[in-house]
This record gives structure tokens, C-alpha cells and sequence, in this order.
């Protein structure tokens, strides 16, 4: 596989947005990890929706019920599946644009490319799937907890307004996951405007890997910065990634490049990937989430007979998608490097000699 992750550690979700479940399958995981189902219960709850105002009021409690492939407490090495039933649907509230699509949404592209559309709050490709993301991503933290490596993430961009210091304990109790407590106001404030303002924002999440070892990611088909970036640039909304310092391309190569002494990386521009390959420093990366499509604006567009029309939404929407994002960022990450992980394992002799001794 050239771009896309999942060769070990993989996982498939299903469900829609108002439909009756979504849930997700995970395959790959080893037998006898302890599974810590409290864990599962609190990622999902970084993330679920109807939280505060900085999120949309769509009230879920995202209840996992773990359906298989745990036992006693423990991984049996068989596929996991994990379900949270939808409660919270609302499904009336889009019978107006029924047949019309709303700019910025998959509602057109959906209907072109299926012919039919599953309209209740955007069916499959609402970003509810997403909790799924965050179930399959808890999971490959507890992988990753057993070898000290952790994953942070906020936000460090909102509206335009930038961070200047970067603090991941702060974000840890942010309502809105911001990493700089002096510009937490400032992005609370443009949140609040851009809600009374019936419209929404755009921001940037900083994401770091702490403990990886030197290795992870193959030469050419399988770099570690491209599946994250596939990974990534999979999550609904985000428009791109930076790997380490997303000034880097305004830099001189003598100011970019990471000298190295025999302690180390004397800096970090490179985001700690190198050729495809992690070099043992933290792995950083930016992604950029593009402003919430569904706002309370009127605004033109075509119906499925292909007359304009002005569309009018209700429904409950995040007035900033990146807030929410930074958790379902931080669950990708986490899947990309417990695949690379055994994918790793995988390829080198000494590992294989070892597990058949
Ligand atoms: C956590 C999260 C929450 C989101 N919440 C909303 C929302 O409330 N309303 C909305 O229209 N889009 C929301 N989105 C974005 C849409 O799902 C996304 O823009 C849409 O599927 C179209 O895909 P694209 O923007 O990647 O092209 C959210 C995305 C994420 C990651
Ligand atoms: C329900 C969640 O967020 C939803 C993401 C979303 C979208 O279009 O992406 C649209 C809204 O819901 P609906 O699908 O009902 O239109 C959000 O409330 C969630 O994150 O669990």
C-alpha cells in the first residue's frame, strides 16, 4: 500500500449519523493486552459532542459497549468491535434540505457519486463517525502506554490567531484544548463572535509523539510521514498537515537543517522524521481544519433537480470543527504508529528469531 495506513493494526467503521449505531471493528491487536475499558470510556468523552458552547449541542453520552474479542479484562488476540448507539438524533431538523446541498458539505458529491443520500445530519459522512475513530484509537494507546509512548495534541490556531506559547499540560484542561492559555481568550472570544455571528471558524492542532524509537517507517511506500499524513488528511474537514516547523519552507538550509552532536538533534525542524523514517526525536506535526461548512447563513445553492435555491439549516453544529478535531487527530496518530510499530517488528530478523526461540 502506497498512501494509506493499516497493514497490521487496522480497523473499519460503520454507521451514519442518525442512524441507529456506529461502531468500529479493529483488527491486529495482540493477545493479552490488558484492555482498560475506563480509558475507552474517558477518550470517548474528550471528544463526544454537547459538552459546552464551544461545541455543537448535540447531546451524546458516547456509551461504548465492547462486543467482542475481550475477555476477562484482557485482548484475545480476535477482532475487537465496539458499538455506541445514537440517541440524541433530531432527524426532523433536516428535512428542509432534504434535496438540496449545503455548500461546503458531502451533500453533493455524495449524491452524484451514489444517487442516493442518507440527508439526516449528513449521514456517513457527518464527522459522528469519528467517535468510532477516537474507540479504535484509545485502543492503540493502550498498546502504545505499554512501550511509554504518548501522543498530545490542541489547538494552536484559531481564526487566524496564532499561539505563542505552547504548553500540552494546559491544553489537558482547556475547554477548548488550547495550548497557549494567553491565546485561549483571545480564540475564546472570536468563538463566542463567530456563534452570535450565525457563522464559524478554522483553526490549526499542534500534535507531538513523545518515545518512538529510531525506525519506525519504511524508505519509499510506507514513510511515516506520508501515512500520517494520509491519516490525517482522512479526518473530516482537514485540508492539510505540516510535518515539524510549519514555517520550515520560509527558512534558509542553514537554518532549517537539525545539527547533530553525539547527545543528539541539536533542534527539531524536521518534525523527527527523516527520509520517511523516525530518528528517535518527538514526532510534530500541525493539521489544519478548515471552518465548520454547516452555519446559520443564508446562502445559495442547487436542489437535486438542479434549481437554485437559498439554503436555511437548523440542526446543532460545532462553531469550530479544529476543538474536537485535536482529539480524533491525537486517535490517528495513535493508530498510524501501533501499525508501524508491529509493521516494524515484522521486517527485521532479530524481532522474528526472537518470537520463534
Ligand atoms: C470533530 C468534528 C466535528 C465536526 N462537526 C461538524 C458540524 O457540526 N457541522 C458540519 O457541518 N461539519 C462538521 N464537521 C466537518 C464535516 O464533517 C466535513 O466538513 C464534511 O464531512 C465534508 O468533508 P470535508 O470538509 O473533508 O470536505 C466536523 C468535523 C470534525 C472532525
Ligand atoms: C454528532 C456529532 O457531531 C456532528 C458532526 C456533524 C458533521 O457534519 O460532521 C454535524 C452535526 O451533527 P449531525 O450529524 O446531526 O448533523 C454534529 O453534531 C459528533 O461529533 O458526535
Amino acid at each position: 500500500m502506497f498512501n494509506s495506513f493499516g497493514e497490521i493494526f487496522r480497523f473499519t467503521t460503520f454507521g451514519e449519523s442518525h442512524g441507529k449505531a456506529i461502531g468500529v471493528i479493529i483488527d491486529g491487536v495482540p493477545a493479552g493486552l490488558k484492555f482498560d475499558e475506563e480509558f475507552l470510556v474517558s477518550e470517548l468523552d474528550r471528544r463526544r459532542p454537547g459538552k459546552n458552547r464551544f461545541a455543537t449541542q448535540r447531546k451524546e453520552s458516547d456509551t461504548p459497549e465492547v462486543l467482542s474479542g475481550v475477555f476477562e479484562g484482557m485482548t484475545t488476540g480476535t477482532p475487537i468491535s465496539i458499538v455506541i448507539f445514537n440517541k440524541d438524533q433530531k432527524s426532523k431538523d433536516y428535512s428542509n434540505i432534504k434535496d438540496i446541498f449545503r455548500p461546503g458539505h458531502a451533500d453533493f458529491t455524495y449524491w452524484h457519486k451514489y444517487g442516493i443520500r442518507d440527508y439526516r445530519g449528513g449521514g456517513r459522512s457527518s464527522a459522528r463517525e469519528t467517535a468510532a475513530r477516537v474507540a479504535a484509537g484509545a485502543v492503540a494507546k493502550m498498546i502504545l502506554r505499554e512501550l511509554d509512548i504518548e501522543i498530545e495534541a490542541g489547538v494552536v490556531e484559531i481564526g487566524g490567531i496564532r499561539a505563542e506559547n505552547i504548553d500540552y499540560e494546559y491544553a489537558k484542561n482547556s475547554p477548548i484544548f488550547a495550548l497557549d492559555s494567553e491565546a485561549e481568550k483571545k480564540w475564546i472570544e472570536a468563538i463566542d463572535k463567530a456563534r452570535e455571528e450565525h457563522n464559524s471558524l478554522g483553526g490549526v492542532v499542534k500534535l507531538r509523539i513523545k518515545n518512538l524509537p529510531v525506525g519506525l517507517g519504511e524508505p519509499i511506500y510506507y514513510k511515516l510521514d506520508n501515512i500520517l499524513a494520509s491519516a490525517m488528511v482522512s479526518i473530516n474537514a482537514v485540508k492539510g498537515i505540516y510535518i515539524g516547523n510549519s514555517e520550515a519552507h520560509k527558512l534558509t538550509g542553514l537554518e532549517n537543517n537539525d545539527e547533530i552532536s553525539k547527545d543528539g538533534f541539536l533542534s527539531n525542524n524536521c518534525g523527527g522524521v527523516l527520509g520517511g523514517i523516525s530518528n528517535g526525536e518527538d514526532v510534530e506535526l500541525e493539521v489544519f481544519f478548515k471552518p465548520t461548512p454547516s452555519i446559520f447563513k443564508p446562502q445559495k445553492s442547487v436542489d437535486i433537480y438542479g434549481n437554485e435555491v437559498e439554503v436555511n439549516l437548523k440542526g446543532r453544529h460545532d462553531p469550530i470543527v479544529a476543538v474536537r478535531g485535536s482529539v480524533v487527530a491525537e486517535a490517528m496518530a495513535a493508530c498510524v504508529v501501533a501499525d508501524m510499530l508491529f509493521l516494524n517488528m515484522t521486517r527485521k530478523m532479530e524481532y522474528i528469531k526472537k518470537i520463534y526461540q
